[in-house]
């Protein structure tokens, strides 16, 4: 939904910026890799330490990176296959590092065996999201469905309660409980969009293998199956 209806604004707002930078020579994927490193970085080094507040904000300064590194692309007509390769590869890396660190604090000082679960599967969960829009499409298939919680939603519904939770460092009352309870809605979340996923590449392995039988007469042969299925 926000990649859908926030990311107009956001071209918007960035695009000025993503000029400024290509003006200045610095490439598509330098963003890309500075942006995600920034991100690794303030996941783990604050995270973990319980320290939320200065986490979030380094994570969020670092985090629109990959917004400006494909406006970028684009605007200098220089879109690629690796470029789209290496952004949701680093994806993957910084969603580790976000979820990882606040695994580890609940694995450490924050002492929550069942938060810390939540964490690695908030981890897990979004990775097979992600990965079965990434097979589906390599087998062929649209994959045309989103599902409820995207990338985007992890991260915003994640990210603005780990901020507001770290102003209880600076003695604002009531605001811990905000971290347990966003893990616990993108996880839940997570996974009602995994089902969706699933259910919709099902529908479209099933009308597209139908077509194929239809297409080769009837017979068995490959089944329809498109030359990337066998893949790993
Ligand atoms: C007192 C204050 C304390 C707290 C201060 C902190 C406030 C700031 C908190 C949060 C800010 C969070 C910002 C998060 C921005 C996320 C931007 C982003 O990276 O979005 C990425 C997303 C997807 O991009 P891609 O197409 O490159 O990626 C694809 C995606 O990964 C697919 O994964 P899947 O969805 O399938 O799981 C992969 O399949 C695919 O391979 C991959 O290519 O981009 C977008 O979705 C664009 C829209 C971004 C919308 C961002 C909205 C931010 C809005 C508000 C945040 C500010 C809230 C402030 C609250 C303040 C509270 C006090
Ligand atoms: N280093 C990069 C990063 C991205 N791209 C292209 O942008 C697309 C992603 O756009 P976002 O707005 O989501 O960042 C990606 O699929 C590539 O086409 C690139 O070329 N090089
Ligand atoms: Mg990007
Ligand atoms: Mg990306």
């Amino acid at each position: 939904m926000l990649n859908k209806y926030a990311r107009a604004f956001f071209t918007r707002v960035l695009t000025p910026f993503a000029a400024f930078l290509l003006r200045r020579g610095v490439s598509p994927d330098a963003v890309t890799l500075i942006g995600t490193a920034g991100v690794v970085a303030g996941a783990l080094v604050f995270f973990p330490r319980g320290e939320f507040f200065w986490g979030t904000i380094v994570i969020t300064l670092f985090v629109f990176s990959d917004l400006v590194d494909g406006n970028m692309a684009r605007q200098a007509g220089i879109s690629s296959r690796w470029g789209a390769f290496l952004d949701s590869t680093l994806d993957r890396v910084a969603d580790s590092a976000i979820f990882g660190g606040l695994a580890l604090w609940y694995a450490g000082k924050g002492d929550d065996n069942i938060l810390c679960a939540v964490a690695i599967f908030c981890l897990a969960s979004g990775q097979v999201v992600s990965y079965t829009k990434a097979r589906g499409e390599a087998i062929g298939l649209p994959v045309a469905v989103n599902g409820l919680v995207e990338r985007a939603e992890r991260l915003v519904i994640s990210l603005v309660a780990a901020g507001l939770s770290g102003l209880a460092a600076f003695g604002v009352p009531g605001v811990e409980i905000l971290l347990p309870i966003a893990l616990w809605i993108v996880a839940a979340g997570s996974a009602v969009t995994l089902g969706q996923r699933v259910v919709t590449v099902r529908r479209e392995a099933a009308e597209a293998d139908a077509a194929g039988s239809a297409g080769s007469g009837g017979t068995a042969g490959s089944g329809g199956r498109p030359s990337g299925a066998g893949a790993a």
